[in-house]
């Protein structure tokens, strides 16, 4: 039975743990998790029923995959101490972190088979979105499984060149987020013109959902879905006039450029490259 060893219990792992374990496709005693955190871990354990450690050498002992899942910032003096280990023992390594590239990775593990995942923290309620971007020296077998792995929490798209990470990153690595403010943004207004925040906050959130759905289940685009909300001089289209004249499209590729530029600035600040 493959062993999976969580480098850190964050957010982002605590989603993907989540959705494995509730899944059913692995057992909370095939997950390892360590992470500094005495609540964290307590909460992992209590929550998922997975193995927890504070000691990351231990969470890596037997584990056949290990998953990277600390920050950036701290991922090479987080990999320093169990260089040895990773090196002997080269199990699958599949990073989480944004912005920490290929070389990086395998000069600080002495791994080969390595993958880059961005996931994001939908995966925690099965609706995960995860690109994938293999080393050379990855065989097909450990790609199926780190596909397998991360398509337990939702979909999985592979990319061919490492760069197309920092684009998933802007799409849907950071994704959540936008639609979060989105939401913000709408109840706090609904509350403004009067709702309760309880009425406020199930409307915007089933109305998010149910667009998403829709957008899924529908064979026409989404420009044309929202042509089929808005009537003729009505209320909708006062509303994407509004969304229009303030420039929301290129507000959105600002924003999604930003985070795609931030992911190259991370690699370039943070990696091994760096230091040379
Ligand atoms: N959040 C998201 O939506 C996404 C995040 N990611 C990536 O996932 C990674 C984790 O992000 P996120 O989960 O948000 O961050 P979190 O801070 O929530 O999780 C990181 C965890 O690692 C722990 N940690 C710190 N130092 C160590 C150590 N030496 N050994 C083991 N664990 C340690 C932290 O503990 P403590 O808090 O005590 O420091 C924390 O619990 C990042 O690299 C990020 O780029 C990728 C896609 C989406
Ligand atoms: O904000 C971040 O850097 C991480 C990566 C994608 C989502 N969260």
């Amino acid at each position: 039975m493959t062993q999976v060893a969580f480098i850190g219990g964050g957010n982002m792992a605590a989603s993907i743990i989540g959705g494995l374990v509730q899944q059913g496709e692995y057992s909370a005693q095939q997950i390892h998790v360590s992470d500094p955190n005495d609540s964290q871990r307590q909460q992992l354990s209590e929550q998922f029923g997975v193995h927890t450690y504070a000691d990351n050498q231990q969470a890596i002992e037997q584990a056949d995959v290990v998953m990277l899942a600390v920050k950036p910032q701290v991922m090479q003096q987080v990999l320093a101490p169990l260089f040895a280990t990773l090196s002997e023992r080269q199990p699958l390594i599949i990073s989480i972190a944004a912005g920490i590239d290929m070389p990086s990775l395998a000069q600080w593990t002495g791994c080969k088979a390595i993958v880059r995942c961005m996931p994001n923290t939908p995966s925690l309620v099965n609706y995960g979105s995860s690109g994938l971007f293999a080393s050379d020296d990855t065989n097909m077998h450990q790609r199926n499984l780190a596909d397998s792995l991360m398509r337990a929490v939702g979909i999985t798209v592979w990319v061919q060149q490492e760069q197309e990470i920092d684009t998933v990153i802007a799409v849907s690595g950071s994704g959540p987020a936008y639609y979060f403010l989105m939401m913000e943004a709408m109840i706090e207004t609904a509350t403004k013109m009067g709702m309760s925040l309880e009425t406020a906050t199930q409307l915007t959130l089933q109305t998010a959902a149910g667009a998403a759905e829709m957008a899924k289940r529908s064979d026409v685009d989404p420009a044309e879905l929202r042509r089929r909300v808005t009537s003729p001089g009505g209320t909708t289209q006062q509303a994407i006039a509004t969304f229009e004249s303030a420039h929301l499209r290129d507000i959105v590729a600002a924003a999604m450029q930003a985070a795609q530029q931030r992911a190259a600035e991370m690699s370039l600040e943070l990696g091994a490259q760096s230091e040379q």
